[in-house]
């Protein structure tokens, strides 16, 4: 994933020894004295930060001015609150609001009323009389001194109006400790930031950070790389984001946590981005691919940008996309983009599926070799047909990779080389499908290999199938849908997923099944994420490539893409294919499907290994589990029942009868706390499942 150099440059992390406790990382040798000289003028405390560099002295400068400016407005201002405060502070007075209270409190209001109406009536008559004797004093002053005493006594009001309505500390809410450029306070102290670490909970009292890099303008925001104490880890940082954008007075969205890797990094190191506002306001961007001629495939497609404004580009080939979100957060847009990179590759052949049936894919028939729209059975019966078609393309590339020689095929796995090659004819294949859910969720009762299933359930064992064996054989496979649960997508269709994108979603559940277990743990929860913030999503690469060896997930803001762009795309597509020979299928009128041995599809896929209905709450727990089963060794009774939202004395009772017994079991909780908790094994979760499966045998 290339992201914008200058950022990028800009966010690297000096070097790193020595560090120095709480002082910036400086480890230039021994300097001439007036160097140290500057040196010492910009670590004394004595002297204001504003004056220890050009940069921040300009700065306030500049604060300066502009406070001089709004001063006349910020004067009235405070006059007026000055006189609310005031009118508001002698009404209670006058009514003897607190006398009053304390007798109402009491339940004794009606033995003092007489007492508080004759305290009344003095004050109005003391109220009176020092207006009355301040009108007097003023009508004096004006016949001596002439109209210059009203206007002294008028300032001196006014003045006096004004601290009275000025704004208080706390009052407009605690403020932003590295704010934007207009503000002082982002002439920070180190100390500050020590500060807000502690308030978060993010390292102990007596420990301090170290600053690997002074605070400096990056983009519209300000960027920062520290150093934990050594008994601190960087991944706790991004987990607890929150609140450490709380201790620092931001919203989160504006707060960017990211591990320093590699080189110059560690797994102590935060890099830490503070934008001066909502970085996913403003209008959408373009996305580049309008104005390339044609796309590679085998280059990451330009996806969209994160907060910084880096390029975020999304490989496809060799891995697979799913992308999942509530309705109109962008979830088409994300899957036409990605489509739009391998629709500029005239070399690339396409499958689209939508399963809305609306005028969102209408364009790509021009190009696709596949193409059905609708939610009819008919139209589910024919994405059937054509990924079995595809699963046995599959089987038949593996075969002739296989008889291919050493040089043009080196390891069972597709090439830039093969790929192009017509008389190979394996190019780039993508499977992409919108609204996935309504294929995978089809009941439409089949039998396959003579064992009873589902039509939804089958489109579910291909695309498994696919996504797994399909990426080294030159498959793409994109799923995008509205309904990211684990029934929807089941865990051996996700877990073969490689790259996953979750817009805003319902719950962390639902983030969970498109991101993977615990991602929410980890600090990457997209039901976080903000309504208006569309195209906005959570972006975690496949691990595989490139993209995913340096960060878990990002936030990233999609490129725009327009329908009569995405129609411009595709028609340049078809000329691109049309010049190229290479256009195929639907596009060129042949909606045909191939001939299969589906007895070698059957075999391909396993189906014999068909799950069995499990009784309830077990079915649950395993599908909660998903891949899990086989990873955890334990599970605590109050994450299933929070988890599965039951009723724990049932749930612990039906899982009992069904060969479950809780145990007490030692777990470490987030806080690296070790605790004994109730729960169940997971291998004795396996071995009910294993049973009843063998009583039951599949449906
Ligand atoms: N990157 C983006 N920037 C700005 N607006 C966007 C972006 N992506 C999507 N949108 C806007 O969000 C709205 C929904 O987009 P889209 O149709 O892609 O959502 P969807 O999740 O596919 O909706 P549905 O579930 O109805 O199919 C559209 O109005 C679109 O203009």
């Amino acid at each position: 994933m290339n992201g914008d150099e200058e950022a990028v440059n800009a966010s690297l992390p000096v070097r790193a020894e020595p560090v120095y406790e709480a002082e910036l990382v400086d480890d230039a040798p021994p300097v001439p004295s007036f160097v140290s000289g500057r040196l010492f003028w910009q670590r004394s405390r004595f002297v204001p930060v504003a004056f220890k560099s050009r940069q921040a002295l300009k700065q306030a400068v500049r604060d300066v001015l502009v406070g001089l400016a709004r001063s006349p407005f910020t004067f009235a201002g405070a006059v007026g609150r000055g006189l609310v405060v005031c009118a508001r502070a002698w009404r209670r007075w006058v009514r003897v609001h607190d006398y009053r209270e304390a007798a109402e409190q009491a339940e004794k209001l009606a033995d003092k009323f007489v007492e508080i109406r004759a305290l009344t009536l003095f004050r109005w008559k003391v109220s009176g009389a020092v207006a009355a004797a301040a009108g007097v004093v003023l009508l004096v002053a004006d016949l001596v001194y002439g109209s210059l005493a009203l206007w002294i006594a008028g300032g001196v009001g006014a003045v006096a109006l004004a601290i009275a309505g000025r704004r208080k500390d706390g009052a407009p809410g605690r403020k932003a400790v590295l704010a934007g450029p207009r503000t002082l306070t982002w002439t920070m102290d180190p100390q500050v930031l020590v500060d807000a670490f502690r308030d978060a909970k993010l390292i102990g009292k007596d420990e301090s950070l170290r600053l690997v890099e002074r605070a400096s303008r990056v983009g519209a925001g300000w960027a920062i790389t520290v150093d934990l104490p050594a008994t601190r880890k960087a991944a706790d940082v991004i987990k607890h984001r929150d609140a450490l954008a709380s201790a620092l007075a931001v919203d989160e969205v504006q707060l960017i946590v990211e591990r320093v890797r590699g080189r110059g990094g560690h797994a102590g190191r935060v890099f830490l981005w503070v934008a001066d506002e909502d970085p996913y306001s403003g209008p959408p961007r373009r996305t580049p691919l309008l104005d390339v001629e044609w796309w590679d495939a085998w280059q990451p497609v330009p996806f969209g940008r994160d907060a910084r404004q880096r390029r975020i580009d999304l490989p496809l080939v060799w891995t697979s996309l799913l992308i999942g979100a509530i309705p109109r957060q962008g979830k088409t847009m994300a899957a036409r983009l990605a489509a739009a990179g391998l629709v500029l590759d005239p070399h690339t052949r396409l499958y689209v599926f939508d399963g809305k049936g609306g005028k969102d894919w209408k364009a790509v028939d021009d190009v696709a070799h596949r193409f059905v729209c609708g939610d009819e059975l008919h139209h589910v019966e024919q994405v059937r047909d054509y990924l079995v078609e595809l699963v046995a393309e599959v089987q038949a590339r593996y075969a002739r990779m296989s008889a291919l020689d050493d040089e043009i095929c080196p390891e069972s796995k597709i090439t830039p080389a093969i790929s192009r090659d017509a008389g190979l004819n394996m190019p780039i294949t993508a499977v992409i499908i919108d609204e996935v859910q309504v294929f995978l969720e089809n009941p439409a009762k089949i039998v396959v290999g003579g064992k009873k299933t589902t039509l939804g359930e089958y489109i579910v064992d291909l695309l498994a199938y696919l996504a797994r064996k399909g990426p080294a054989a030159g498959i793409v496979v994109v799923l995008a849908t509205q309904r990211p649960d684990s029934q929807t997508i089941p865990s051996r269709l996700r877990s073969v997923l490689g790259s996953r994108f979750a817009l805003r979603v319902m719950d962390w559940r639902d983030s969970n099944i498109v991101l993977g277990e615990q991602m929410n743990t980890r600090g990457y929860d997209a039901s976080a994420l903000l309504p208006r913030h569309k195209g906005v999503g959570i972006l975690r690469p496949d691990g595989d490539t490139d993209a995913g060896a340096d960060s878990l997930a990002m936030t990233v803001w999609t490129d725009y893409l327009a329908n009569s762009e995405w129609q411009e795309i595709c028609a340049r597509g078809r000329t691109l294919r049309e010049s190229a020979r290479t256009l195929s299928g639907h596009a060129a009128g042949d909606d045909t499907a191939r001939p299969i041995d589906s007895a070698a599809v059957v075999k391909a896929l396993g189906t014999g290994e068909q799950a069995v209905d499990l009784p309830e709450p077990l079915a649950s727990v395993v599908r909660y589990l998903g891949d899990e089963i086989d990873e955890r060794e334990f599970v605590p009774t109050a994450e299933l029942v929070e988890a599965l939202e039951v009723e724990a004395t049932a749930f612990a009772r039906q899982m009992g009868e069904l060969g479950c017994r809780p145990v007490r079991h030692y777990v470490s909780a987030d806080d690296g706390e070790v605790k004994r908790v109730r729960g169940y094994l997971v291998d004795q979760i396996r071995a009910a499942v294993t049973e009843i499966s063998s009583e039951t045998g599949p449906t």
